[in-house]
């Protein structure tokens, strides 16, 4: 059973032949732990150069979860990966398919389409980059979102610019359309400041452990404090519908850059140093030696924020007014070249069943029942030529369509 499926993968059915036009991996190819006939236990597997990625559902007392294991097939041993991101949890059963980007794509059998496509990248930019900083075998989850999603915004500047009073601006005068990231910080609140609105305040001991964990997009020491960008912040706007602002350092902006997020990056500068150093102490909220450590830190990331290929935009904030049109207008132009797909919720209200690979990156699913639970043959198209982010977080950008067959 498990050879047959092996073969499946790489195109080759069991009479030793080319398989015909698409890969099939059936829901019911499920493979039952060997020696264990009564297991709830499956198992798929899927071959990447010279290992076997090894995904099981382990049942238990009416709970679930999901495990991903290597065999590596030159030294014939069983490697134990870190496993990074959000994974699917819940799982009655599931089929694996090898994209051709470092990504088995996972669907969860039984489940409406918007909450069944994951993904689990073996070998994407993310992924490589994990396994030199982590030097151990690494995988990511990442949920699959259909539609396309309003890119993120990254503010950077140096403290006192003016960003949170422009980030501000704009979400009061679009409350629905943009949403702010609610980073974790370990500096201690400001008066009025509100916990889990600016900032969620965090021990120190916690966050490291949740940055240890890989719960966080992001993160760096500025100015003496801990601030980091957790994953759910951003997804969670996005999710919502809405574009998501981050306030973060230039540390952050070049981690985020770096990552799979696909956002547009924007820095703004003070007028004048003078103007800057103005504005920090008019604000009256940090003790003069905070004022000096921010201003010495202002140089640096006025020189780094002007260094080429970080930012995609810099906007001057002289006057405000004049600032914030700008911000306006650039943004608008931007939401402008990129349409939004949304798909209609029919189309998500069926339970899959199996899977075939078809032409330009395209994944037939059957799905066996409607919304209501009555069996009714229906296919949907995934199309996943546009993947955008992925790991840590989502990976977005999957299209789709219902397939009438006549
Ligand atoms: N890397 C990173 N920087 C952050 C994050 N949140 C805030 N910052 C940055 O930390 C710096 C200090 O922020 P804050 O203490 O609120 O003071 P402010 O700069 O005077 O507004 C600013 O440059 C923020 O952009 C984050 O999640 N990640
Ligand atoms: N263009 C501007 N001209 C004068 N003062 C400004 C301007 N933009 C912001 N400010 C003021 O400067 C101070 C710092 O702004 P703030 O938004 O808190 O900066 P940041 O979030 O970058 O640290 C605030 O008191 C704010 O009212």
């Amino acid at each position: 059973m498990k050879c047959l499926l092996m073969l499946d993968l790489l195109g080759i059915d069991d009479q030793g032949e080319e398989a015909p036009e698409y890969l099939l991996n059936s829901l019911d190819g499920h493979l039952p732990i060997a020696g264990d006939s009564e297991s709830k236990d499956y198992q798929t597997s899927t071959i990447v150069d010279d290992k076997t990625y090894v995904v099981e559902i382990s049942e238990d007392g009416g709970e679930s979860w999901i495990n991903v294991k290597i065999f590596d097939n030159l030294t014939r041993s069983w490697l134990i990966p870190t496993v990074l991101g959000m994974k699917p949890v819940q799982l009655k059963g599931h089929s694996t398919l090898l994209l051709n980007n470092g990504r088995i794509l996972v669907v969860k059998k039984d489940y409406p389409l918007d909450d069944c496509i994951w993904f689990l990248e073996v070998d994407t930019p993310f992924v490589k980059e994990q396994k030199k900083i982590l030097g151990t075998e690494v995988v990511a989850w990442s949920k699959g979102v259909i539609g396309s999603s309003p890119k993120p915004i990254v503010i950077s500047g140096p403290s006192g610019v003016g960003k949170g009073t422009l980030i501000n601006k704009l979400m009061k005068e679009f409350p629905s359309k943009y949403g702010f990231s609610v980073s974790h910080t370990t500096r201690a609140p400001r008066e009025k400041e509100l916990n889990g609105v600016h900032y969620h305040f965090t021990e120190r001991s916690v966050m490291e452990k949740d940055i240890r964990d890989g719960k966080f997009l992001e993160f760096a020491s500025v100015h003496g404090n801990l601030y980091g960008t957790s994953i759910e912040a951003v997804e969670a706007v996005t999710d919502s519908g809405k574009r998501c602002i981050l306030d973060i350092d230039v540390q952050g902006a070049r981690s985020v850059r770096a990552s799979s997020l696909d956002a547009i990056f924007i820095f703004i500068c003070p007028p004048s140093f003078e103007e800057l150093e103005e504005r920090l102490r008019a604000r009256g909220t940090e003790t003069e030696e905070q004022v000096q450590k921010r201003l010495r830190n202002a140089r640096a990331e006025l020189d780094e924020g002007r260094s080429p290929g970080l930012f995609d935009h810099i906007l001057v904030n002289d006057d405000l007014e004049t600032c914030y049109e700008n911000l306006k207008k650039l943004l608008a132009s931007d939401e402008n070249a990129g349409t939004l797909y949304q798909p209609t919720t029919e189309n998500m209200k069926v339970h899959v069943s199996h899977m075939e690979y078809r032409a330009d990156e395209k994944i037939l699913l059957h799905c066996g029942t409607n919304g209501t639970g009555v069996k009714v043959p229906s296919f949907f198209m995934l199309d996943t030529s546009s993947l955008k982010g992925g790991a840590p977080g989502r990976t977005r950008g999957l299209n789709g369509y219902t397939v009438v067959i006549r």
